[in-house]
């Protein structure tokens, strides 16, 4: 019989037998499949991480964004052939709307830019940590969500942008203890393609499922990207050079290749130059071979990789000049980067450099019995009152218990009510890692 909790009478008069609750259903109690719960231990170390993507931004002058999780899904929709949209976590809602939780958080930053229009003044400075969704097969066991950090830049044309971008990563590996010999970046531009694609009067349009294609070119076999290449309408020759192009690794033999008259070189150099001043030289390298795979990029790429490449890319992100128009906003230029919870863990990890979080407590209270409970509670308040931490025990407990739960909660002090001290007006304080124990007047506590 379903309980009537309609909050109505029901039969639940004085003389009514006791309603028939349900029989328990045992609940799977594990998050959904690809999803995680974070417990204490692990909330610390998201809290530290998050801690720290937010202190870089701060130190950077980015002012912090959010925006829902749940999305129109036409704002993922790209007929590129990327793997975020084959992966898009879509529903239809109660109101017939196609909605989808955001697998990346760019659109969504690039729609409140528009939004906001003129009210806003140029460059923005944006930075944002949320979650992020994909609707992956289980088959390959991989996670349905992380969180990413995000910082933007709005409306800055120049290389400077991606510069500073990149020294914000740096300067949040360092604070990690993350250095140059632990992680590299690797950079291009898509004007690289562009430049070659172009040199072959190949269409425009197919610039974006060609990036898509070749950002493939480490994950399937080279033929496939041939092949793929050839789908989409490349010639031959054009796979040919373009292949030949994405496998060059310095500055100058692309300059050979491309000549000294193109953008794709004029940025790179200009990255390379502002790499120096900022003092971050030793961390990236040229590679042709980066393109991204999401297909708003149109300028500089760049991923932060494992030296030891043992680990998927750490971050990455570029330049997306045309995608505030493409959603139907004015050509504001814009750069970006996504930086995502998992992988930086697992490195830290493979460093052996994650941070010992513990609960820290100052004060464990309680009262040594039930009609000082309420004393307790107002020496918690007191103490709470000058900013200091109190577990206060809330039952009355053995000492046993009581010094087992200080260690739990790594107390300082133990404060004990008891009513012979409480009648003078004091309370007795032990200090738990010297031992001493000493009384205290209540208004000379702190
Ligand atoms: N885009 C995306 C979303 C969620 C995960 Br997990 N990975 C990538």
């Amino acid at each position: 019989q379903a309980r009537d909790d309609s909050g109505g009478g029901g039969r639940s008069g004085a003389l009514a037998p006791p309603p028939v609750t349900e029989v328990p259903q045992k609940i799977d109690v594990n998050p959904p499949k690809g999803t995680r719960d974070f417990p204490p231990e692990e909330m610390r170390l998201r809290n530290w991480l998050f801690g720290n993507f937010r202190e870089v931004s701060r130190l950077f002058g980015f002012e912090e964004v959010d925006f829902p999780v749940l999305e129109s899904e036409a704002l993922f929709i790209r007929k590129a052939g990327e793997e975020i949209r084959d992966q898009l976590y879509c529903f239809e809602d109660r109101g017939n709307r196609r909605v989808a939780l955001r697998p990346e958080l760019t659109p969504s930053l690039a729609r409140l830019v528009i939004q906001k229009g003129k009210s806003v003044s140029l460059p923005l400075k944006w930075f944002a940590v949320g979650q992020c969704w994909r609707y992956e097969r289980m088959t390959r066991g991989r996670r349905r969500e992380h969180y990413q950090w995000n910082m933007d830049i709005i409306g800055v044309p120049e290389v400077t942008a991606e510069a500073e971008l990149i020294s914000a990563i740096v300067t949040f590996f360092k604070r990690l203890g993350i250095t140059e010999s632990d992680v590299g970046f690797k950079v291009s531009s898509r004007k690289v393609l562009q430049e070659v694609l172009k040199s072959y009067s190949i269409p425009e349009n197919l610039f974006g499922k060609v990036c898509i294609i070749i950002d493939k070119i480490e994950k399937i076999p080279r033929e496939e990207v041939k092949k793929e290449l050839g789908f989409v309408g490349i010639s031959d020759e054009a796979i040919e050079e373009l292949l030949q192009v994405l496998s060059i690794k310095s500055l100058d033999k692309l300059e050979e290749v491309l000549g000294s008259a193109g953008e794709a070189i004029a940025d790179l150099k200009q990255l390379f130059s502002l790499a120096e001043k900022f003092g971050y030289s030793d961390w990236i390298q040229f590679d042709a071979s980066i393109v991204r795979g999401l297909a708003y990029y149109t300028g500089i790429v760049f991923e932060g990789f494992d030296r030891q490449g043992k680990l998927r890319a750490i971050c990455g992100g570029g330049r997306y000049d045309r995608l505030l128009s493409t959603f139907g906003g004015d050509d504001i230029p814009a750069c970006g980067f996504g930086f995502g919870d998992a992988v930086i863990v697992e490195l830290l990890k493979e460093k052996g450099i994650l941070p010992e979080l513990n609960l820290e407590v100052e004060n464990i209270v309680c009262a040594l019995d039930q009609d000082l409970q309420g004393a307790a509670s107002s020496v918690a308040t007191i103490l709470r009152g000058k900013g200091q931490t109190v577990d206060l025990v809330l039952e009355i407990k053995p000492l046993k218990w009581i010094f087992k739960r200080a260690a739990r909660v790594n107390a300082r002090r133990l404060i004990i009510v008891g009513s012979s001290e409480w009648e003078k007006g004091l309370v007795k304080v032990k200090n738990l890692s010297s031992g001493e124990q000493i009384e205290v007047k209540l208004d000379e506590l702190e």
